[in-house]
């Protein structure tokens, strides 16, 4: 009789990778493109594309959507999706030759079952890792050697976090840098109400002036036109607060000494072809980033960056909140 054929052998489907968290799971979307889902308590859940590595969607404990994702995102390579948090490596914006925000963002990334340890945290039961390595093409364009490892955890309060390590892989002795930005798109429920703090005073690199360096005056930022500025040096902690969701996200950042902040307002939504002409009012992305400085590692050398969010419901801070609260809690 004929032994069984080995799982994944021609004509037999393989099987899903196992994933080491019981509260992940690989799934395909509609559009084939395959994601692993972290579910939380209650109905918070996130969800992470391999395309890109990118997280798509953050639900709190009542099931509403945190993240912005453009109805009209193209979940077709190379296409990077619009919304949530792709991730912009080896260059943010047009800080270099590559394309803009480098190729992470629409390559595709595998689960990585094996990565190093990371500081234990017990409490985190759902969380993946994923890992980028370039492919004989990327290497043309950006000629360097790396493994990207990303890990993505969802906290038992519903705290999303994203922790990057770069690691120089090149066995020719030569170093390399790069910029780098988790262009984090907020869903908020209308830009015209939303107050960003914690940058205040600080300097920054207008993109809509030639990269120009000025200083932040006066009180929180609000939002009445496009804006596309990269903070320079900013505090590890921003508040957005959204007047009328009565909600605060508080972003907590490590390793990432610069913020974007950007929305792109009617005009350059409408030309946007993946982003609806009103969606504008309704995000916000609050980029933490190494954007001014660009990271140099030497073969061998691992570097860690951070992302750490969480949105607070602003009822018992509505009309009096204390920003340093948030922002130094
Ligand atoms: O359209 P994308 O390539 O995704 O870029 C969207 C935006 O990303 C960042 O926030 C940049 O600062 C902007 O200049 C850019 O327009």
């Amino acid at each position: 009789m004929a032994a069984p054929a080995p799982a994944g052998a021609a004509g037999s489907p393989s099987p899903p990778p196992q994933l080491p968290s019981p509260f992940a799971e690989l799934v395909k979307s509609p559009s084939g493109l395959e994601k692993v889902v972290l579910r939380g308590s209650r109905n918070c859940c996130v969800e992470v594309y391999l395309y890109g590595g990118q997280v798509t969607s953050w639900k709190n404990d009542n099931g509403e959507e945190l993240l912005f994702l453009s109805t009209k995102a193209i979940f077709k390579p190379p296409k990077a999706i619009r919304g949530g948090i792709p991730i912009c490596f080896p260059q943010f914006g047009t800080h270099g030759n590559l394309e803009q925000h480098g190729f992470a963002r629409n390559r595709f990334w595998t689960i990585d079952n094996d990565p190093p340890p990371l500081p234990a945290n017990p409490a985190i039961k759902a969380y993946v890792d994923l890992i980028l390595r370039p492919s004989e093409e990327d290497l043309k364009i950006w000629p360097h050697s790396f493994e990207f490892r990303l890990r993505v955890a969802l906290g038992p309060s519903g705290d999303l976090s994203l922790t990057s390590r770069i690691r120089n892989t090149n066995n020719d002795g030569r170093p390399f840098s790069y910029t780098f930005a988790y262009h984090t798109y907020f869903s908020v429920s209308d830009i015209s109400e939303v107050r960003v703090e914690g940058l205040e005073t600080m300097d920054y690199l207008d993109n809509l002036k030639a990269k120009e360096r000025f200083t932040e005056q006066g009180d929180a930022i609000v939002f009445e036109s496009e804006v596309d500025k990269v903070y320079l040096a900013a505090p590890s902690k921003i508040a957005i607060i959204d007047h009328e969701k009565k909600k605060t996200f508080v972003v907590t950042k490590e390793g990432l000494p610069d913020a974007v902040v950007w929305n792109p307002w009617d005009k350059k939504a409408k030309a946007m072809q993946d982003f609806g002409d009103g969606e504008y009012k309704n995000m916000l992305c609050v980029e933490p980033a190494a954007v001014e400085k660009p990271i140099t590692l030497k073969p061998g050398e691992e570097w860690k960056g951070r992302l750490a969010l969480s949105a607070v419901p602003s009822s018992y801070c509505s009309g009096q909140l204390d920003p340093l609260k948030v922002l130094q809690g």
